[in-house]
């Protein structure tokens, strides 16, 4: 998906959280955004997603401006979002969390559908356990299978990596590397290797506003550092 944000502004009350940001994210490409604790990264997310509305500015889907739109009818154009927390049904089983979005997507026993469970090996393993009953890290892998389930063009994560244990950490990144080049992503992450081995590109918030864009390529581990260094 071509996607592109153009000068979203944000405001919770009188107080600004997002400054005239811009981005774009070539089709195939991972973004990451990097920014410290407060800087309105989840804000922008949702602003993506349509779950709040920026003030000002625009959201652009495959050149289409979908600002107004509703966070279903940009599930519908192809946007998926795994939040942060994960949000997976607990009560539900694995296999009933899997299924109810692919019901909902129209992918329910299609290739499509089997294609996101096999990304994750421990998803059939664990069919039939409640999500509840999954590690951090299991719930972790079903949110994101339950996203792809949908066969998004753009995929939104909100901090995948945060509180899972580092074997986990690893069989994210690898599904994620291996997904480039068919969908979008926008990752927010504030684990810096795991945002430099994912990302082709970068932006970094502070106080709402893009202070620091670029090629992944042009960025050296220690310039990273200096903005999200608490
Ligand atoms: N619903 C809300 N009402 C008022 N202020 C909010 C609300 N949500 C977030 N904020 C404030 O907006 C700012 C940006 O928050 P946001 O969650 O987008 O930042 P973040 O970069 O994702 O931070 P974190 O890494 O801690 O999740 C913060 O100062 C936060 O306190």
């Amino acid at each position: 998906m071509q996607f592109r944000i153009e000068a979203l502004d944000q405001h919770y009350g009188s107080s600004q959280v997002l400054r005239h940001v811009g981005l774009e994210i070539a089709p195939g490409e991972c973004m990451a955004v990097l920014g410290r604790n407060g800087a309105g990264k989840t804000t922008l997310l949702k602003c993506v997603m349509g779950l709040i509305a920026p003030t000002s500015g625009r959201v652009l889907l495959d050149g289409e401006d979908a600002t107004a739109w509703s966070p279903n009818r940009r599930s519908r154009a192809g946007v998926a979002y795994v939040p942060q927390g994960r949000e997976i049904f607990s009560e539900l089983t694995v296999g009933e969390n899997i299924e109810a979005a692919a019901r909902a997507h129209g992918t329910y026993g299609t290739p499509a559908m089997e294609a996101a469970v096999a990304l994750f090996p421990v998803l059939r393993e664990m069919w039939k356990r409640s999500g509840g009953a999954l590690s951090g890290g299991q719930q972790q892998q079903l949110a994101i299978a339950r996203a792809l389930v949908t066969r998004p063009r753009l995929l939104i994560l909100d901090e995948p990596t945060e509180g899972i244990q580092p074997n986990i950490v690893a069989a994210i990144g690898e599904v994620l590397r291996s997904l480039k080049g068919r969908l979008s992503i926008l990752l927010v992450e504030q684990y810096l290797d795991f945002a430099i081995e994912t990302a082709d590109a970068f932006v970094i918030l502070s106080r709402g506003a893009v202070v620091e864009s670029g090629r992944a390529e042009a960025m050296s581990r220690d310039h990273l550092t200096r903005f999200i260094a608490v």
